[in-house]
């Protein structure tokens, strides 16, 4: 089977609030899609974050992709490995699409779902996170902010039934801490998370750990920089630490532990470069004791079918993922099935999702009219 052609699109999606989060406020979420066509009439669907560079950068690792198997995968990637280092994030974003767009050919190739190649299900549905941001209480401050968002992630958690929330933290640091105390008091039962983002010091991430103790904090994710600064906190409080910023490439793992900067690191089928990548990082994590998650940058269905095959199939990935499907208004597939907090894993052939090309079309000449909104 050979790839005969691959298209690349830009849609741009709106946000059912704004989210914010200590370095950007968003109201709407660009993504870039791919699709495959194979001479054997099948089609695999990719999606990744961000929007025109990564799109062109796509474009043209496509032109080598055509003529070559769906199932040469490592031999892609093998070719491609510098990319991530000239492009960064651009580079292994654009990787990904196309790396999920193989993975949906294959399945639907073999009849399988991408969970069954990934080694089969150990869950067949998967928690997600209650993500609130400043922006859910819109004009407050102070303790009246603390208040209102705590009473928005009850009912937030009420309605959705979430089993766990995540505040996005600002440089705030003494008013993320009392938004904490308030959430801790509105839901003494769910795990609780706070993320600024790396927008703490060191003596204030210290001081606000310590602080948030007795809070039980399921784990403080990136309260500042760097893998040095986040082992002088991890070596001060009690709080179990997770990272999607200190280590974001398989080079930063061994110096990471070995430094004792972090608890639970965050993976992203989109940030790590694709989904054998983010399984391969799900190894690195069980060898090493520590835990994972993944990160969220806005996926759309058929990103979000794609990181729930890595989940469904990995047993390390126990706990309520970051996922922003949710906070959408609208989707170009099928809408996925969210009950009680928890995303059902798709079971069909190859991602199990189906793309709604009259909505592609539409989010797509969005973007054209508006720009990238995101990246
Ligand atoms: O850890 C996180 O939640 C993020 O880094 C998410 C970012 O805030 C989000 O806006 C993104 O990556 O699109």
């Amino acid at each position: 089977m050979k790839i005969t052609d691959v298209d690349v699109q830009v849609v741009n999606l709106p946000l059912t609030n704004p989210f914010t989060s200590s370095f950007e406020t968003k109201t709407g979420e660009t993504r870039t899609v791919v699709r495959l066509r194979t001479d054997t009439g099948i089609e695999g669907w990719g999606e990744t974050m961000w929007g025109r560079p990564v799109a062109e950068l796509a474009r043209k690792l496509a032109t080598e992709l055509v003529g070559t198997s769906p199932f040469a995968l490592e031999a892609f990637h093998r070719r491609h490995h510098m990319v991530p280092f000239f492009h960064g994030y651009l580079g292994y974003a654009a990787l990904a699409a196309l790396d999920v767009a193989c993975w949906d050919v294959m399945g639907k190739a073999t009849g399988q779902s991408v969970t069954d190649l990934l080694g089969g299900p150990v869950r067949d549905e998967v928690p997600i996170t209650a993500l609130i941001t400043r922006a859910d209480a819109p004009g407050a401050r102070g303790r009246e902010l603390a208040q209102g968002l705590a009473e928005y992630a009850a009912k937030v958690v009420g309605e959705g039934g979430f089993s766990a929330v995540k505040l996005k933290g600002t440089n705030d640091v003494r008013g993320d801490v009392e938004i904490m105390r308030e959430l801790r008091r509105a839901l003494p039962d769910v795990e609780l998370r706070v993320d600024p983002n790396a927008a703490w010091s060191v003596p204030d991430s210290i001081r606000a750990g310590l602080a948030l103790e007795e809070l039980d904090l399921e784990y403080l994710e990136d309260p500042c920089t760097g893998i040095e600064g986040m082992s002088q906190v991890r070596a001060k409080i009690r709080i179990p630490l997770c990272t999607n910023m200190c280590v974001v490439r398989f080079e930063e793992f061994a110096p990471a532990v070995r430094l004792g900067a972090v608890d639970v690191i965050h993976g992203d089928v989109y940030k790590w470069g694709g989904i054998s990548a983010t399984k391969a990082l799900a190894a690195h994590c069980e060898t090493f004791g520590l835990g994972m998650n993944l990160h969220s940058g806005g996926e759309l269905g058929i990103a979000t079918a794609a990181h729930l095959a890595v989940v469904a199939s990995t047993p390390v990935l126990s706990r309520a993922i970051d996922s922003m499907y949710y906070l959408h208004a609208d989707d170009i597939v099928q809408p996925l099935t969210l009950e009680g907090g928890r995303l059902r894993v798709p079971t069909g052939p190859g991602l199990g999702v189906q793309v709604d090309e009259e909505k592609l079309a539409f989010y797509a000449a969005a973007n054209e009219r508006d720009g990238d909104l995101t990246g």
